[in-house]
């Protein structure tokens, strides 16, 4: 008997010899009956899925030499052009193979994005459009990165409300359907006044004071149900701030702490939106991805929560201007507040209590204060230098 999913909920009403349409949820032997079952059980039906296939660019090649297979078939990354998603497909492809991980965004990817590896239209809002393509390239783990950050989700909540819970929601009824791996980031951002502030542990109150932060809390809680009522394996980390090098941040809190080094290179000054004393969490973007990828390959066993903080520094604009001072001795930074950026920020975190990622599954972080700013003035450095010499 053939069926077919619909939204969530159906999964522990099939009876034993039920076989599903989600192919790429299932593995090995149970794989190849499967999709021989659909394609030969269904007929037409099969007819008509081969046809779409042949129809439809091929966007998911499976399995490059020398690259590990994920299991299954392929990943997603979906909200996948922001600060963050394209330094993670770079890392999947070295991990899994350049025509395993598709990149989906709603906007249009610049030409060395377009070129790196699969790139797919996807908007988090579009349910039917999610499935199709979980379906049609038999994804198994996706990354849902699609999100608006805490600052430019104050200047518009109706829409961080969509993109951040009605979002939420299509990507974990896909993936409880579908039977895959689900990441789905959350924030320093998800704790607020009455959270420990100083350091804050995984399991404390949280009553943050913002739609992000809302909306993560949300997310943190939804995934962690979904894996106790449907067995959904959803991973989550709680990232601090991210410091990136080559991409931009999206408009949150900590973007102070990327644009600084811009400054810096380009004109020797920097005006900073936050107080000179407002200590945050902050991380580099390699630790950053790789502990996205070692949660996601972690065994289950070892995960006693589904939900971690995950952290690398913690510092204020001061101690980092002085950090920045010891390379470009000229560089001056004032200070300008932005009155909804110091709220937001007064109200998260200054420190982050992440002893149960390291004791787990083995979280280490491998840059601290004075490699992250070498790292990012070399790289800044020598982009103005070329810039300079054109
Ligand atoms: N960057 C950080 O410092 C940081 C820290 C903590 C958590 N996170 C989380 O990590 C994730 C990625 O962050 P980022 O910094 O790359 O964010 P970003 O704002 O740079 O990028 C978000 C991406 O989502 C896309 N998007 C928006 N609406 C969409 C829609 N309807 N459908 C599909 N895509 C849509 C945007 O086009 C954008 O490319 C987010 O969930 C964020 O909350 C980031
Ligand atoms: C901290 C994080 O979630 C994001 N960089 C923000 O400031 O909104």
């Amino acid at each position: 008997r053939v069926r077919s999913g619909t939204r969530c909920g159906w999964r522990r009403e099939a009876g034993k010899g039920d076989v599903t349409v989600a192919t790429g949820a299932l593995r090995g032997e149970s794989l190849r009956r499967a999709r021989g079952l659909v394609r030969g059980g269904a007929g037409s039906g099969g007819e008509r899925i081969k046809a779409r296939r042949l129809l439809r660019a091929p966007v998911c090649r499976l399995r490059s030499h020398g690259a590990r297979s994920l299991p299954g078939s392929g990943a997603a990354a979906e909200g996948g052009l922001g600060q963050l998603g394209v330094g993670l497909a770079n890392l999947l492809r070295k991990r899994f193979g350049k025509d395993n991980v598709i990149l989906s965004d709603i906007r249009k990817p610049p030409d060395h994005v377009f070129h790196s590896g699969p790139f797919i239209y996807s908007d988090i809002l579009d349910y039917k459009n999610l499935r199709e393509i979980v379906v049609n390239n038999r994804i198994t783990w996706v990354f849902h990165y699609s999100a608006l950050l805490s600052a430019v989700g104050e200047a518009n909540v109706p829409l961080a409300r969509a993109v951040n819970i009605t979002g939420l929601h299509n990507i974990l009824d896909v993936a409880a359907e579908h039977n895959l791996r689900l990441f789905i980031p959350s924030t320093i951002g998800a704790f607020g006044p009455t959270s420990p502030r100083n350091p804050t542990p995984d399991l404390c109150i949280q009553r943050p004071r913002t739609i992000y932060g809302v909306s993560k809390v949300h997310a943190e809680l939804m995934g962690e149900y979904y894996h106790h009522r449907y067995g959904l394996d959803f991973r989550c980390l709680r990232y601090p701030g991210i410091i990136s090098a080559d991409s931009q941040p999206g408009g949150g809190t900590t973007d102070y702490a990327v644009q600084i080094f811009h400054d810096a290179t380009k004109s020797g000054k920097f005006e900073c939106n936050l107080k000179a004393s407002t200590r945050l969490p902050m991380m580099y973007i390699d630790d950053c991805l790789r502990a996205t990828l070692e949660v996601m390959e972690a065994p289950a066993e070892r995960l006693s929560m589904r939900t971690y903080n995950v952290n690398a520094m913690s510092f204020t604009p001061e101690e980092l201007a002085q950090e920045v001072l010891k390379h470009v001795p000229e560089f001056q930074i004032t200070y300008h507040v932005d009155p909804v950026r110091q709220a937001i920020a007064d109200s998260w975190p200054m420190n982050f209590d992440d002893s149960n990622a390291r004791k787990d599954w083995g979280w280490k972080h491998d840059f601290d204060l004075p490699e992250l700013v070498t790292t990012m003035l070399n790289f800044h450095g020598s982009d103005t230098r070329v810039a300079q010499a054109n």
